[in-house]
């Protein structure tokens, strides 16, 4: 196994990062972005394509300059020095092993380079192989291994130089959905076994949800919000983030009211009861309902009503999806031992968890 260095925390301030477009105009991608992870800690950044994850990462790694800010780990600044002098570790999606090396070999590559005795060598490169549960294949090649198994030997590559953070990007993307959450599983162990801070950057939202202490949702170079992974999902603090961890019913609705420590908000000409919400939240609000707290009811005693447009079977549950009016509402079931079940065409009743309903400012919608 590979020891345990003392966790270091990681702090980025006021990055701002933007690349040349020609003509001597210049794209910003980052812009006084700030991060903290705390020692040991596993942050996900989380965001829809071109949001800008892969370059704080890179830039991080040493891989991009950038225009101002401060990288630190502790206190020991890293912003300048190369990527070799970092003592960080790097894992990509596309493994990026040499083919022509034996696994042995790829791991060795950089403990070689920084010319280690053959003792040390051997016995770093077997712990680190051990560590990923690789230390029987060192004399393959990476081409008889699977993709899975490659991937582990990229992760043994980058534990093998005890890194003070490890940085991943996308490196599960190129493995098969069941191998995924395999390998997703086994990463996580390690680094909590381990103790190394780590950086992830993804797009899948399950992937950030089971992986993470905090996840960090970006669009355009910025944080929208980070907190824990529950937090994020029940709380979101815009429409975005909702709906980029999950799916979600958003109605434009009004709080009416207070009583018994429950906002009372109208909600399509009906009444709903929900948690209170800070007291700045304004009188016009969208009300989140997750599809699994959205709940078909008996037409009759139901608050609002609907017709199923569409019933989706995705194996452990169903999404159907309602029309109320001008709005399509989505619920979800568990197939089995469910007894309301509908089909398409079915009139239904709508009711909510209301004590799940999440408030936000109408102006939280976004674009
Ligand atoms: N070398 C480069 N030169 C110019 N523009 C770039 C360069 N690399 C990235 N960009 C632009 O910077 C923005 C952020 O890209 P980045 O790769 O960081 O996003 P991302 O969130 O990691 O996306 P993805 O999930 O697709 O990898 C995008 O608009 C992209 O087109």
């Amino acid at each position: 196994m590979v020891q345990t260095a003392s966790a270091k925390s990681l702090s980025i301030r006021n990055l701002d990062k933007s690349y040349p477009l020609g003509g001597g105009r210049r794209l910003p991608v980052v812009t006084d972005f700030n991060l903290e992870l705390a020692p040991g800690e596993f942050v996900t950044l989380l965001g829809p394509s071109g949001c800008g994850k892969t370059t704080v990462l890179r830039t991080l790694a040493g891989l991009e300059d950038f225009e101002t800010g401060e990288i630190l780990l502790d206190t020991r600044s890293i912003a300048r020095l190369p990527t070799h002098n970092r003592r960080i570790g790097l894992v990509f999606q596309n493994y990026a092993l040499f083919p022509h090396m034996t696994v042995f070999d790829n791991v060795a590559y950089s403990l070689k380079l920084r010319r280690e005795s053959r003792e040390k060598i051997q016995q770093e490169v077997q712990a680190a192989l051990a560590s990923v549960g690789l230390a029987e294949h060192g004399a393959r090649l990476p081409g008889q291994l699977s993709g899975g198994q490659q991937q582990r030997v990229a992760v043994a590559r980058a534990l093998v130089m005890h890194p003070d953070l490890l940085l991943f990007d996308e490196p599960l993307s190129n493995l098969d959905a069941k191998l995924r959450v395999q390998v997703r599983s086994e990463l996580r162990r390690l680094q909590k076994q381990l103790g190394t801070t780590a950086l992830f950057v993804t797009h899948d939202q399950e992937e950030a949800m089971s992986l993470s202490d905090r996840i960090a949702v970006m669009q355009s170079g910025k944080i929208e919000q980070i907190g824990p992974p529950e937090e994020i999902y029940a709380r979101p603090a815009t429409l975005f983030v909702a709906q980029f961890v999950g799916k979600v019913n958003a109605f434009s609705s009004t709080i009416v009211g207070e009583e018994d420590g429950k906002a009372v908000v109208e909600l399509m000409g009906k009444t709903i009861r929900t948690p209170l919400p800070s007291a700045d939240m304004p009188k016009n609000v969208l009300a989140l309902a997750r599809p699994e707290a959205t709940i078909l009811q008996d037409p009759q005693h139901s608050l609002l009503a609907g017709i199923v447009e569409e019933r989706e079977y995705l194996g452990a549950l169903i999404e159907y999806r309602i029309r109320v009016g001008d709005t399509l509402v989505t619920a979800v079931r568990v197939a089995l031992g469910d007894t309301m079940q509908a089909r398409e065409g079915d009139h239904v009743g709508i009711g909510f968890l209301e004590e799940t309903i999440h408030l936000l400012p109408e102006t939280k919608r976004g674009a």
